[in-house]
This record gives structure tokens, sequence and C-alpha cells, in this order.
């Protein structure tokens, strides 16, 4: 494709050269240029890609996509200059695998918690009425039954938009995504033409990339800001910062509640530990979900499929069918009656809503966590995972999840801080997770319930840039001799 052609819908500046040069390859990573790629030089969160534009061209770029235009300019390549490289990309992206966004009706879902469950069970929900669709999200990205390998919640702009391309070929009809606030910040989705999107809620994570709350709400608020008249903008109107996505947007404006008037609303009838029968738009359905807070996924479902052009009387029996999501409050059950449940929760708001579902449904018997916090991520929701985890369990043990960088015994102490001083005889340390485990399953007698929480479908654990195989699920099995 020549970069004329790319660069259609950006704003731009020729400073060298002719655009009708061919491009063979788009890259932001200077690394992997070869002879007639283009480069997109970006800002980044430890490197500036400006710093490595002399790399490309030696390694072959035709043409250089930049905010600052080198002093040195080599003969016979193209620099283009524009505002921001990284919006630039993403237009490009969708230009070089030929706009599949256009192609589908494309969903997205942000908020704090909620977003791989909405979307995965957006994506199942519309095959089971029959139709074709993929889905990117942390724990797999499909095109169709086709599993890829996620890396990221949201991948880069070129990987979306190559999933996206053969999701079209594939025959899909629909897409539904996970957008992450990174994602938003860093542009990976512009150029994607939406149908959809979808707002859960916003609760404490991520301040150490956005560094204040105020900034992590505009971040989320930007992607609404942005959609196109044409899409529908569905938020959780019980959420305080709810409202606050439909402000600025030209899309149209929907909201789902279980608590007041909406457009959607939704109200939890009997809570099981194997269900929840819900009253869903007036009617009776039961599901096989645990906890109010997929009361909520629920209904975002449901109101996104209505809003989509699905009938209240085909979705309603599909809803009964949906299943959760891999590491999304699984529970493993010893021979001994001792009840292990692995959740993905990794943020204090998530850890709150999970410990107080078990609290609700839990007979008689104890409830011990085990509980980490990821490493080189928001040290400040440590101490306040810790603090719930003691309110609101019998026993605590606190764990590495995945220390990435930093060590794991610093990581549990920013955690103790968070130990209320009445609780400290209840918390026990051992950073070793898989003895963590096994501690707490020793612990437990016939009725009580541990709580594994953070790595839900997580296979592996990340220490110091090696990630290990860790499987929660696995570990509990084997320890239950299952
Ligand atoms: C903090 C963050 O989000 N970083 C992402 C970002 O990388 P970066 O900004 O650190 O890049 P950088 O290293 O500063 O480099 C800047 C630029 O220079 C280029 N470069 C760099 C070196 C070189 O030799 N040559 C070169 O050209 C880089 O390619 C880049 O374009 O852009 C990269 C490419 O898109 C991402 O892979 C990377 O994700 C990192 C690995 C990551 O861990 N991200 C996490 C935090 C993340 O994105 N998480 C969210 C989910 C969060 C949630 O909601 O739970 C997600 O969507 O997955
Ligand atoms: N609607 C919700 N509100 C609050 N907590 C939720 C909600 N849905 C799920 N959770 C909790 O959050 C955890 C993660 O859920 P899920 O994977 O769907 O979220 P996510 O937004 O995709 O997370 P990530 O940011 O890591 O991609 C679950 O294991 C559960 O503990
Ligand atoms: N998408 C989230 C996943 C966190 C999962 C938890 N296990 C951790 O490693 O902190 C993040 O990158 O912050
Ligand atoms: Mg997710």
């Amino acid at each position: 494709m020549n970069l004329k052609e790319l660069l259609d819908g950006v704003t731009y500046e020729i400073v060298q050269g002719r655009p009708e040069v061919e491009v063979k390859m788009i890259h932001f990573d200077s690394r992997k240029v070869e002879k007639g790629d283009l480069f997109v030089a970006q800002k980044g969160v430890s490197a500036d890609g400006h710093e490595y534009i002399g790399k490309a061209v030696a390694a072959g770029a035709v043409a250089v996509v930049c905010e600052v235009v080198p002093e040195e300019l080599k003969e016979g390549v193209v620099y283009v200059k524009t505002a921001n490289s990284s919006e630039a990309l993403g237009i490009m992206a969708s230009n070089f695998y030929g706009n599949p966004s256009r192609r589908m009706k494309v969903v997205g879902v942000t908020g704090t918690n909620g977003k791989t469950t909405t979307a995965t069970l957006l994506y199942e929900l519309v095959r089971l009425l029959g139709k074709k669709a993929g889905l990117l999200s942390t724990v797999c990205n499909y095109i169709g039954d086709e599993r890829v390998h996620a890396t990221h919640t949201t991948p880069d702009a070129m990987e979306i938009n190559e999933l996206m391309g053969r999701m079209v070929d594939a025959g899909c009809e629909y897409c539904f995504m996970e957008v992450s606030s990174h994602a938003i910040d860093q542009r990976r989705i512009s150029g994607l033409d939406f149908d959809g999107a979808i707002f859960s809620n916003i609760t404490h994570d991520h301040l150490d990339y956005h560094k204040t709350f105020k900034a992590y709400i505009e971040a989320k608020k930007a992607f609404f800001d942005r959609l196109p008249k044409k899409a529908f903008a569905l938020t959780n109107g019980d959420d305080k910062n709810g409202m606050v996505m439909l402000q600025n947007t030209v899309a149209r404006k929907y909201t789902y509640s279980c608590k007041r008037m909406a457009d959607f609303n939704c109200k939890t009838l009997e809570r099981h530990l194997d269900g929840t029968l819900l009253l869903l738009d007036g009617s009776e359905v039961w599901t096989r979900f645990v906890g109010d807070f997929n009361a909520y996924n629920l209904l975002a479902v449901y109101a996104s499929a209505r809003l989509l052009g699905f009938e209240k009387e085909e979705l309603l029996p599909v809803m009964s069918m949906l299943v959760p999501v891999s590491g999304r409050f699984e529970t493993i059950l010893s021979n001994e009656g001792v009840m292990a449940i692995v959740d993905y929760a990794h943020t204090p708001d998530a850890l709150e809503n999970v410990l107080s579902t078990i609290g609700e449904l839990k007979k008689d018997g104890t409830v011990i966590t085990v509980v980490g916090a990821g490493g080189d991520r928001d040290r400040t929701k440590r101490p306040e995972m810790a603090e719930v985890a003691c309110r609101l369990s019998d026993r605590v043990i606190l764990t590495s999840d995945n220390p990435r960088s930093e060590e794991p015994a610093a990581i549990i102490e920013d955690m103790r801080a968070g130990v209320p001083e009445e609780a400290e005889s209840r918390v026990l340390a051992i950073t070793d997770r898989k003895e963590a485990i096994r501690a707490a399953l020793m612990l437990a007698k016939k009725g009580d319930i541990v709580l594994v929480a953070g790595k839900g479908h997580e296979d592996y654990q990340e220490i110091k840039g090696v990630k290990h195989h860790f499987d929660d699920k696995e570990v509990i099995k084997e320890i239950f001799k299952l």
C-alpha cells in the first residue's frame, strides 16, 4: 500500500519526499523494521520512539511518521510530521488492513472490573444465536472458533486491525473487545469504527499509570467522547461516575441499573452458590452466575444485545445458557467438603465484591483468603486489598501474585500496611504462592471456603522477566488430590 493511502484520515505535513512511496509494513518498534517499511515514532512510558528514528532508517525504513522531525534527514526517506503519532498509527493500521472495523458491528467494553466477563458473554451470546463473532480479551482472543493467544487486555493498533481483518475474512458479523484505559490513553483504538461502547464501573486501579483518579476517569471518558453518532453509549447508572461517561458523547445514550430507573433494569430475586435468579427486563431468568456484580455484567450484556437489534424473546432463554468465564468465581470442592474459589479479583473493589458474595452465601464455616498484588503495578492498591481481605475473611494469607521486577517480600510488606491491628493474629505471610495455597487448604475444615484471588485464568507467574508455569486451579486440584 502506498503511504498516501495509508495516511487517509490523518492530519499531517510532508517534510521531505513524496507520499506516493510503497510501504511494505508498518512498525512502531525500530527493532522490527525491515527494508521498505514505515516507522512510526511514538513517545512511550519508558522510551521515546523518536530516539530510534535513525536506527529504523538504517534498517531500511522508506518513510517515518513522527511528531518531531529529526535535524538530519536522510535522502530518499519520506518524513511525515503529525501532532500525535499514536493517533496516526491507529488510523494507518486500520487503513493498512482495509478498515475491518467498518465491516463488522464492533462493541467495546471499558471499566475497572467486568470487561472480560461482559465482552466474553456477548461473544458467547451472539454465537448461541447463530451469528459469527470475534473477541479481543484478556484471557484469549477468538476469530470465530479459532483461539489466538492474548498478551494484553487490548492489543496494539496493528494487532487489533490484523485480528479484525481475519475476523472479517472468517465471516464474522460482530466483534466484542475489551478497551483498557491504557489502550484509550495510548490511542491503540484510534481509527476504529465502533457501533457501541459499554461502561461497567470505575474504582481504584492503575494509579501507577494514570497518577490521579480524575485522570483515570478522563481516560475512560475519552472513549465515549470519540464515539460516532450511530453508536450506542451504554453506562452503568449505579456507578458514581457512570453519567460522566455520557457527558460529551454524540452517541445514542442509554443507562442500565439494578437500583433506580434506567433504560434497562434488573433485580436479584434469589442468591445461591451455583447461580442467581434474576428479574431481567421484567422477566424471571435463572443464570449460572454468582454475585450481585455479575447481575450488572449480565444486564450490560442483555442491554447491549437489545441495542444491537436482538429481541427480548430470543435473548432471555439464551441468557440462562451462558456460563462463567475461566478463573472468575470458579469453585472446586474437595472430597473432604472444603470449597476453594478461584477468582481474578485484583483490585480492592473486586475483592470486596467477591468476599461479600461469599459472606452472604456461606452457611457456617470460616473464610480463608489467599491474596497477593502484582509487581510493577499500582502500589497504592496493595494496603487497600489487604484491608478488605482482613475485614471480610476469618483468616488471610498474604502471598505473591506476579512480582515482575519487584521483590516479593517488599510487595507483601506494602500489603501489610493495610492490615488492621485487630487482625494481625489472623494474618500469615507466605511468599511462595503454592505453599500459601497449601497452607490455606490445610487449615480449612469441612464447610470452610478458601478464596484464592488475583490470578484467575492466568497459567503463569511472572518473576523477574520470566514467566513460570503456575495455575491456581491446577495447584488446588493437586493438593485436593482430585
Ligand atoms: C505501560 C504500557 O502500557 N506500556 C505499553 C507501551 O509500551 P511503552 O509505552 O512502555 O513503550 P516504550 O518502551 O516506552 O517505547 C516507546 C516507543 O519506542 C519504541 N522503541 C523502543 C525501543 C527501541 O529500541 N526501539 C523503539 O522503536 C517502542 O516500540 C515504542 O513505540 O506500548 C507497548 C506497545 O503497544 C505495550 O506493549 C506496552 O505494554 C506493556 C508491556 C504493559 O505491560 N502494559 C500493561 C500495563 C497494559 O497495557 N495493560 C492493559 C490492561 C490493564 C487493565 O485494564 O487491567 C492492557 O490493555 O493490556
Ligand atoms: N461488574 C463487576 N463489578 C465489580 N467487580 C467485578 C465485576 N465483574 C467482575 N468483577 C470482579 O473482577 C474480577 C475480574 O473480572 P473481569 O476479568 O471480568 O474484569 P476485567 O475488567 O476484564 O479485568 P482486567 O482489567 O484485568 O482485564 C472478577 O474475578 C471479579 O472478582
Ligand atoms: N490487566 C491487569 C491484570 C492484573 C492481574 C494480576 N494478576 C497482576 O499481575 O497484577 C494488569 O496488568 O494490571
Ligand atoms: Mg479483562
